[in-house]
């Protein structure tokens, strides 16, 4: 790929909080040009900047209402769509994109869970079958050929959880199941309004308790059961999650921290910290934040993201920078910062 040339790109579910963090890194990638932005039928054309004032003076795209008429022509427009819309919305686009020759980058869940039974247990509709095996996209973890029509974004959660716990897998006594607790901001909800989700209801609270999607998503990651508690927090955005398991006899210290530093020297994206890691050093970045420490036989984990970063926008961007052989980071540290 000639790093000189940019490559046209649009957004589905721009008008949203995950899709307006994609418009805002994608406006200021190097090497990528944002073409458009488009909502569901169901809104007016209207300047990004009417949803997102913060952005006046800085990115004027018009949002477009998507209709299916537009598809035949977006082939000769863009070449590399991002999917931020409802799971089952991109479950009817996605495929109609890849037959029309575009390379789709789907932050949903539609097309995460390996399992089609599990999927649907999870997600209430048939996942579509395609002629191609999609890869899941833990960033760090996964390596594309640029040959891949559609990739999956893993979810927030499965992010965080997946990149502390992968490194230290190995290590697990036979009969430990890693107990994962999390918390997110509100935004993790998207920018629908919910009654759940108003500011007057929510405080702190555990949710989804051992039936949230994100269990075997979190599972198929890590290639191990998990036991996952959510919580809703009372703050906008980030993910804290605290991970417990039990580790084998005769794995130490510097074990533990050998296998971190192996697993991320290479990796900008993710900081081995030696102080448990605040929501707020993480916010408005790329990064993911893994603390450990010994408890006896015991490891805990603690684990910083943004959701609508490393968790969704950020780390869709980096999967794109890695298709098209760009460096994981680029367009993303310095971080533009962040929109919602
Ligand atoms: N929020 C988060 O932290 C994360 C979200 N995700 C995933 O990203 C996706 C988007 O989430 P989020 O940004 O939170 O959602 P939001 O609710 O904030 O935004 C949803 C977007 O999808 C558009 N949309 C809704 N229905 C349709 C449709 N039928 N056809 C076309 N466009 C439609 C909406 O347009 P309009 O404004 O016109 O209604 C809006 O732009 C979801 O699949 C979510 O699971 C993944 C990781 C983290
Ligand atoms: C706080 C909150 O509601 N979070 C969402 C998860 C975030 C999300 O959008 O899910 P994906 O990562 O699977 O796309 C939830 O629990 O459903």
């Amino acid at each position: 790929m000639n790093q000189q040339e940019s490559i046209q790109c649009a957004v589905f579910g721009a008008s949203g909080y995950s899709g307006a963090e994609l418009v805002w890194l994608l406006h200021n990638h190097p090497h990528f040009s944002l073409s458009y932005g488009f909502t569901s039928g169901a809104r007016e054309a209207e300047s990004i900047t009417a949803l997102y004032p913060q952005l006046a003076g800085r990115c004027e795209l018009v949002l477009q209402p998507w209709h299916p008429d537009l598809l035949p022509r977006l082939p000769q427009q863009v070449r590399v769509v991002f999917l931020a819309l409802p799971h089952e919305a991109s479950a009817g686009l996605a495929p109609e994109l890849i037959a029309a020759g575009l390379v789709v980058f789907d932050l949903s869940g539609a097309f995460r869970l390996g399992d089609p039974l599990q999927h649907h247990q999870c997600y209430g509709f048939q996942q579509p079958v395609l002629e191609q095996p999609v890869p899941y996209g833990l960033a760090e973890f996964t390596e594309l050929t640029g040959n891949e029509s559609l990739i999956a974004v893993p979810g927030c959660y499965p992010t965080a959880a997946a990149l502390a716990l992968r490194p230290v897998m190995p290590f697990l006594t036979d009969d430990c199941t890693p107990i994962v607790n999390a918390v997110s901001g509100v935004s993790g909800a998207g920018r629908k309004a919910a009654l759940h989700t108003s500011f007057c209801e929510v405080s702190l609270q555990a949710y989804g308790v051992a039936e949230h999607r994100h269990q075997p998503e979190i599972a198929q990651s890590v290639g191990h059961d998990v036991v996952f508690v959510p919580h809703l927090g009372n703050f906008k955005r980030g993910i804290l999650a605290t991970i417990y398991v039990q580790l084998k006899d005769g794995v130490n210290e510097t074990d533990v921290s050998d296998a971190f530093h192996n697993c991320y020297e290479d990796k900008q994206l993710v900081r081995i910290v030696s102080t448990p890691p605040k929501l707020q050093q993480v916010v408005g970045t790329p990064f993911c934040d893994i603390y450990f420490k010994l408890h006896g036989r015991q490891l805990i984990l603690s684990v910083a993201i943004d959701n609508l970063l490393k968790g969704a926008a950020a780390q869709a961007v980096q999967l794109a920078n890695q298709y098209l052989g760009f460096a994981p980071q680029t367009g993303l540290l310095p971080g533009p910062g962040a929109v919602v």
